[in-house]
């Protein structure tokens, strides 16, 4: 007979900045009463900081964690706790490949976010270590676990738009200035190459997450993807606008991944003013509005209905208790229920796509010349790299 217990999964945060802090107060809703889920619950064990100890505390108070959660002053020692069964990455891009592979040497299955890594070669070593250690191993694409990206597939999959050909994808922030910058300062993470700054590793990634989702994702016989890039260099040596064209010859389709640090995809900030993705079969259309790492609207055009359109409107559920839901609670319960499966890796974003993926986005730095200090391209891992000890 099935347990009607929820199945808890214990959590620990690596680093304590802006989507630590989101990410964490999600785990914190009550599945039940936020989103009606009933088979799984998290609980956060502790946070750590590679600053200091203090500021692992002060993240712990803010996010509202239980008083029972550890806060540690080194990843070294979140990785050690045996009361964590995941630790989430939560770091710049530039560090995850060392801190994760941190985390999976030490054994812990690992949520590490998006861009996976700076590399390819880093990504393909840290999914042969998560394949040794026997442990569950994702990237933390949220949009692939929100319930519109599962409509979106689903209506693919059931052929109302007949076969798809091709889909084009804008994920751009409209951050020009009058002084010809882009508004981030140059240490910033979003365009300082020393962290892997850049738009296509940081927002592109989600243009191009459209495309593979309805795409690639969908192949019943995976192709490998043709590409070609513009890239548009910032005075920091990272790019500020980046399209790509994937292309798959033996499906005869093609993906049109854009983004931009100083052009919004709408003309406001918050991009309403049209489908940051359109999706085009022989026999109709999606379109998809909204900010591409979190729409919120779908239309379905119908060549066979004469056009005819039909509106879907989705909403991040809350915790009436906490006021809070930011909608990454969902790639959450992903974790959670691979785990409690046994599954090392999730069917809605396998280890496999994530690599071309990081394939695809390495192809396109290469031809627009965008390149990496050593120290964050390596794919040795060093332990002691001041990317895990935080001696910067
Ligand atoms: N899924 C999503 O919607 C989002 C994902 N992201 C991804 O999350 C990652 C982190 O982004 P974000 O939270 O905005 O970044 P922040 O700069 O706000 O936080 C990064 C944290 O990483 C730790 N860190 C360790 N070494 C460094 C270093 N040398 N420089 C800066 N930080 C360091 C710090 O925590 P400490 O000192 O405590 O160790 C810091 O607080 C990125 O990879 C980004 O792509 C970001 C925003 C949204
Ligand atoms: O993943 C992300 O989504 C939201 C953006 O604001 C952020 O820069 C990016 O990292």
């Amino acid at each position: 007979m099935a347990s009607n217990t929820p199945f808890t999964l214990k959590w620990g945060i690596m680093a304590t900045g802006w989507i630590a802090e989101t990410f964490t107060q999600d785990l914190l809703t009550n599945p039940a009463t936020t989103r009606d889920v009933h088979d799984v619950r998290h609980e956060v064990v502790a946070a750590a900081s590679s600053s200091s100890k203090q500021r692992a505390e002060e993240f712990l108070v803010k996010v509202k964690a239980p008083s029972s959660a550890k806060a540690y002053g080194s990843y070294h020692e979140l990785v050690a706790d045996p009361e964590i069964d995941i630790i989430y990455v939560a770091t710049p891009h530039s560090h995850h490949f060392q801190n994760a592979m941190l985390a999976l040497e030490a054994g812990k299955n690992v949520l590490c976010e998006k861009a996976l890594t700076v590399t390819a070669s880093q990504a393909r070593k840290l999914v042969d270590m998560a394949k040794k250690k026997k442990v569950f191993f994702m990237e933390a694409v949220w949009t692939r676990y929100q319930p519109i990206s599962i409509k979106v597939r689903e209506l693919i999959q059931s052929g109302v738009i007949g076969p798809v050909y091709r889909v084009v994808a804008d994920l751009s922030f409209g951050n020009d200035q009058p002084d010809g910058t882009v508004s981030f300062a140059d240490t910033h993470r979003m365009v300082n190459p020393d962290l892997a700054g850049g738009a296509l590793l940081d927002l592109g990634i989600y243009s191009l997450t459209w495309v593979f989702q309805t795409m690639y994702h969908l192949q019943k016989e995976k192709e490998k993807p043709k590409v070609v890039a513009a890239v548009q260099k910032y005075h920091t040596g990272a790019d500020e606008a980046t399209s790509i064209i994937v292309q798959w010859p033996q499906h005869k389709s093609q993906g049109i991944a854009l983004t931009s640090l100083r052009l919004a995809t709408g003309v406001d900030k918050e991009n309403t003013g049209g489908p940051g993705i359109r999706i085009q079969g022989s026999g109709g259309e999606i379109h998809v509005t909204g900010p591409a790492f979190r729409p919120l609207q779908y239309k379905v055009i119908r060549g066979d209905a004469g056009g005819k359109i039909e509106t879907v409107d989705f909403s991040i559920p809350k915790d009436p208790e906490r006021d809070w839901g930011h909608g990454m609670f969902w790639e959450a319960d992903e974790c959670a229920r691979c785990i409690r499966d046994g599954k090392k890796e999730s069917e809605s974003l396998p280890w496999e796509e994530s690599l071309v993926m990081m394939e695809v986005m390495e192809e396109a730095l290469k031809q627009g010349g965008v390149t990496y200090p050593d120290l964050i391209t390596t794919d040795v891992f060093d332990a002691q790299s001041p990317l895990n000890t935080g001696k910067r």
